[in-house]
């Protein structure tokens, strides 16, 4: 018999832009949202950020240690702060992502995570979708399904997340995620992280805090022409990036002054998500944003000039786009759980649909 009980999870996600772990609780059945829970976010230290962000494209079996204890001790301290949960989703930090070469790799023992909490934990949520010849990403697809129904959307919508790299999700409620036409995912280009570090390079700040820098600035018409010109763009989704994939981006700017480098970099993130709309099988009624770069002016600007439909942040249907990832990996340890898809043809090229992950006891 199906098992419908509906249980307590927690979800963590350490994204692309190295900035802290999001946690989550969750109270699902794996298919709908029960209830949404509490949150907490436990930022890396400037240390912490160093060696992470000295580990970025490593492998496993590189002499990881330092980078593993961060990233397990992070996790450890946030995850403890929430509860209580059944079961804990546990993204890890992804140090590189080549799935059509090496495979995907997201830092962080699930094993030793559920020794320390007592806990159940789902985790390498990405290699088996990759096995069965899928991108490995986007995940959250399936979460934002759900997120949908919750809302009580009835028409097709996009979200859309601008973390270091933007992800897009359409999502047409009408029909359940397995059904052919409910769900298009794919990586819509790179979002924060080239912005954050044009900002670490040239001020030796983080972020762009509401884009103030990138709103005071001229695009740059021949880097975008460039940059528009990228193969990627003209791929047809699903398919998904790695944090630095678009390194001629950066090197692009250098000449340019400190707003036009900044105004021209977010324009670069906006044209990714503008193409990526018009691969949608219907036109969304609206783009629902989360994710960081939701906070930043000159982004949202770009984005809502740009598409056909209104573009307003993913709280206006509810939802925390503070948290919406960490609680996507508390959804996915769900289904998990009970063998349900988080992957399908449509969302990362999977032949099939996929569970993946796998879920390590105390
Ligand atoms: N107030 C703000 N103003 C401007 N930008 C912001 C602000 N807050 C966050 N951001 C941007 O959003 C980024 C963090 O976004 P988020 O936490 O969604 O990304 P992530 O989870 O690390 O990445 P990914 O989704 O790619 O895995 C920051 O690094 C910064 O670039
Ligand atoms: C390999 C990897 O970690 N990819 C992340 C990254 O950050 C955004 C984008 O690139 C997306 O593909 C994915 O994360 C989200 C949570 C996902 O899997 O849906």
């Amino acid at each position: 018999m199906r098992d419908e009980r509906i249980i307590t999870a927690m979800g963590t996600m350490s994204g692309t832009s190295l900035d802290g772990v999001d946690a989550a609780i969750l109270r699902t059945d794996g298919r709908r949202i029960d209830v949404f829970g509490e949150g907490a976010y436990r930022p890396y230290s400037e240390v912490e950020r160093a060696t992470l962000r000295a580990a970025l494209g490593r492998w496993p079996g590189t002499g990881l240690n330092d980078a593993a204890r961060v990233v397990l001790d992070a996790h450890t301290e946030v995850m403890n702060r929430l509860g209580p949960a059944e079961i804990c989703g546990f993204h890890g930090q992804t140090l590189a992502h080549d799935p059509r070469g090496q495979g995907t790799h997201q830092l962080g023992d699930g094993e030793e995570l559920a020794a320390r909490l007592g806990l159940p934990v789902a985790w390498d949520f990405r290699s088996e979708d990759i096995r069965q010849g899928g991108e490995g990403a986007p995940l959250a697809p399936v979460f934002h399904h759900a997120c949908a129904i919750w809302a009580g959307v009835s028409e097709p919508v996009a979200f859309l997340n601008l973390g270091g790299v933007g992800n897009l999700t359409y999502v047409n409620p009408t029909f359940e995620p397995e059904n052919a036409g409910a769900l298009l995912a794919f990586d819509t280009g790179p979002a924060n992280a080239p912005l954050n570090d044009l900002m670490q390079s040239r001020f030796g700040r983080d972020i762009d805090v509401g884009g103030a820098l990138s709103a005071s600035g001229v695009t740059d018409a021949e880097v975008m022409a460039a940059f528009a010109a990228h193969p990627y763009f003209r791929r047809p989704p699903p398919k998904s990036l790695d944090r630095d994939d678009f390194p001629s981006l950066l090197a692009a700017v250098e000449g340019l002054g400190d707003a036009d480098a900044a105004a021209t970099l977010a324009a670069a993130a906006v044209h990714g998500v503008i193409v990526g709309l018009k691969a949608c099988p219907s036109a969304p009624t609206r783009l629902l944003v989360t994710g960081g770069g939701r906070h930043n002016a000159a982004l949202m600007a770009g984005l809502s000039a740009g598409a056909d439909c209104p573009v307003e942040p993913v709280e206006a249907i509810g939802l925390d786009g503070d948290l919406l990832e960490a609680q996507a990996f508390a959804f996915l340890a769900v289904r998990v759980l009970r063998g349900l898809p988080n992957s399908f043809p449509s969302t990362t090229g999977a032949r099939h649909p996929v569970s993946g992950g796998r879920i390590s006891s105390p």
